[in-house]
């Protein structure tokens, strides 16, 4: 179906972390009206498509966004209104040209990100369609991913001495979407007890998760193993699961070393841990487990842990299809991170699922750290049938955005619930 773009604007707003970022508002000739809003993250790999934003990122009015807004406003919105276009590939395609670097830094991966989106979403309203439908490729079958709640923030996502990123439980045994959610809130709301019990800080990290003060990933595992008992859940896959993000590119020295809780571990030492604690807590899924530049660590990790734990690259792949192809060649994790404006437009971002679909590798789509409203992870999720989503906390209003687009999305169609 061909369309025509009658109207492109973008604007400043603000983000969850009081950071500027862009909305993005479309038009097509057909009346169809769509507004997107742009992320952006803390923990970035030194490969992402890159955005425009102030030095410091946190300047609202300061410049580095009001470009990328100027770059929507004036060339990007040029290109768009110039003539028909017959897809939204075409119409991403042109505006990476357009661009005309490799990463996007001319015009800003945030401006691209967020016009894509945008046409995404008028697109399926003029087709009167809901987004997820309009976005699951031929041959996939939608399914309602099992929501992976970050409940305990470390890293550059908190102010504590936590080295590892993301504590997530994910409601693996849940029977329905609305069942898993109640299960993240009740899980949620236990842990804030089990830390008040022992004086622990409730305060709140990036993504909404507590930010308490430990160090020993170990002790938040026990804790979290009890918040999800006490929750009246079973740990583990038949019921509450836990995920890891360790973000370890940002830990990791510049001798190859990792520091963790004061000692420094090498890559070897680091999958010991791993190992170990895949034995001792109901752990299915690591993220980013070791740094980006640690491939030969990656490769033997995979072997050692690939066949029983999800092994997640985020910083490691970019949620770029020519990087995630060399890494399957090389045995590199077994499933991919997606982020949409980790790579910059729609159709790249379906691209990388597909390639990770032909390889058997699984897509773990993600929201990041600064936030809006915007929910449209949760309908990439649902219409690729990939099976999980992160989007933070199942408390504050930009996470919550995503999974209350779940519960509507489940509670509108009969979709299957669950990871595989
Ligand atoms: O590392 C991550 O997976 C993300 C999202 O949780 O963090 P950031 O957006 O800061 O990169
Ligand atoms: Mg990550």
């Amino acid at each position: 179906m061909t369309f025509n773009v009658s109207d492109l604007t973008a604007l400043e707003i603000l983000d969850s972390r009081a950071r500027p970022t862009l909305a993005v508002t479309v038009r097509l000739a057909d009346g169809a009206t769509a507004r997107a809003g742009v992320p952006s993250g803390a923990s970035t790999g030194s490969r992402e498509a890159v955005e425009l934003r102030d030095g410091d990122k946190s300047r609202f009015g300061g410049g580095g966004v009001l470009t990328a807004v100027g770059f929507v406003n004036g060339e990007i919105a040029d290109l768009l209104r110039g003539h028909p276009w017959n897809s939204l590939a075409e119409a991403d395609q042109a505006m990476i040209s357009l661009d005309g670097t490799p990463n996007k830094s001319r015009l800003g991966a945030n401006a691209l990100v967020g016009v894509s989106m945008a046409l995404a979403r008028a697109l399926a309203a003029s087709d009167g369609t809901p987004l997820w439908r309009w976005l699951t490729p031929p041959g996939v079958v939608p399914s309602l991913p099992v929501p992976h709640f970050n409940v305990l923030n470390g890293g550059v996502h908190a102010p504590n001495d936590l080295d590892f990123q993301e504590f997530m439980v994910a409601p693996l045994g849940a029977p329905s979407m609305a069942e898993a959610v109640r299960a993240g809130a009740e899980v949620y709301a236990a842990l804030r007890r089990a830390l008040g019990d022992r004086k622990l800080s409730t305060g709140l990290g990036d993504e909404g998760g507590f930010a308490p003060e430990v160090s020993e990933p170990e002790e938040v595992l026990h804790l979290l193993t009890e918040a999800i008992g006490d929750a009246g859940y079973r740990p583990g896959a038949d019921g509450v699961s836990i995920a890891l993000d360790l973000a370890a590119s940002e830990f990791r020295q510049p001798d190859g070393r990792y520091l963790v809780a004061g000692d420094l571990l090498t890559s070897g030492d680091l999958i010991d841990r791993l190992a170990a604690i895949t034995r001792d807590f109901p752990v299915h899924l690591i993220e980013d487990g070791l740094g980006e530049d640690d491939e030969d660590g990656w490769i033997a990790l995979t072997g050692r842990l690939g066949s029983a734990v999800e092994l997640v690259g985020d910083d490691i792949f970019c949620t770029n299809p020519a990087i995630i192809s060399a890494a399957i060649d090389r045995g590199i994790g077994n499933a991919s991170l997606i982020k949409v404006n980790q790579i910059g437009t729609v159709t790249e971002t379906l691209e990388a699922m597909a390639v990770c679909r032909r390889a058997g590798y699984r897509q773990f789509v993600s929201h990041r750290s600064g936030e809006t409203e915007d929910s449209f992870i949760a309908d990439l999720a649902v219409g690729t049938g990939c099976g999980h989503l992160k989007s933070g906390a199942p408390a504050r209003g930009e996470r919550t955005a995503k999974y209350n687009r779940l519960l509507e999305i489940a509670a509108g169609f009969p979709l299957r619930y669950g990871m595989s």
